[in-house]
């Protein structure tokens, strides 16, 4: 039996990530997998947290979501990966997260994960591809496969077409502004249809 163990790794200081990691999380259920949502360790001090009332509001909704370690990263066989953008580029916590993948890395145990990655930023062109793309030239190092959901569903495009991952831009008050949450759910699929294959074939 060859079921998929998804983990849904996000970070987010305002909770869109968050959300985004929920409906991943969703789709991977619906197509079967094990499914796991983990958050990367904070590393922003707590009075500039608690100086912002909407990042001090998700932190204590995020509270008891665990702490990925690279341990999780082993266990995997597929990721999900949702950060904001920091401009145009991934946030520091989880590249500092990234980071720490070094050990595994070295013993070989991020070899053909199967790997995807989501995103947010406040403007509709503010960095959503680069911020992915940052993400997947890591994932080409790990000798992890990248499954991006191209063109393979009208959810992306309703969701504004954007074929590296699934990615949002959010209004002042935090509100994001497409409907992604189809896109969310199909990526999250199709990671997972994937995986199983691979995981399937791997097994002979
Ligand atoms: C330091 C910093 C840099 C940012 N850079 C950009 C940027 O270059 N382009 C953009 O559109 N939004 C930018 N943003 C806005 C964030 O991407 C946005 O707040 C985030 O996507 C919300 O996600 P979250 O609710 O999961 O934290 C930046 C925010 C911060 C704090």
């Amino acid at each position: 039996m060859a079921q998929v163990n998804l983990a849904v790794v996000y970070y987010s200081s305002t909770g869109t990530n968050y959300q985004l990691a929920q409906w991943a999380a969703e789709g991977g259920r619906q197509a079967g997998a094990e499914v796991k949502i983990y958050k990367v360790q904070e590393s922003a001090p707590q009075s500039v947290i608690d100086s912002n009332p909407a990042w001090k509001a998700h932190a204590q909704t995020a509270n008891n979501v665990p702490v990925i370690t690279p341990d999780d990263v082993v266990q995997a066989d597929a990721i999900i990966f949702s950060m904001p953008t920091r401009y145009g580029n991934m946030a520091a916590q989880m590249k500092q997260f990234l980071d720490s993948t070094g050990g595994i890395w070295a013993q070989g145990k991020t070899v053909n994960k199967v790997v995807s990655a989501m995103t947010s930023a406040q403007n509709a062109h503010g960095g959503q591809e680069a911020t992915i793309l940052s993400l997947y030239t890591m994932m080409y190092h790990w000798g992890a496969i990248v499954v991006a959901p191209g063109y393979t569903d009208q959810s992306v495009f309703t969701a504004g077409g954007n074929p590296y991952g699934t990615s949002v831009s959010v209004d002042q008050d935090g509100k994001m502004k497409e409907d992604v949450k189809a896109a969310a759910i199909h990526q999250a699929k199709r990671v997972v249809t994937v995986a199983e294959a691979l995981k399937k074939g791997l097994q002979g």
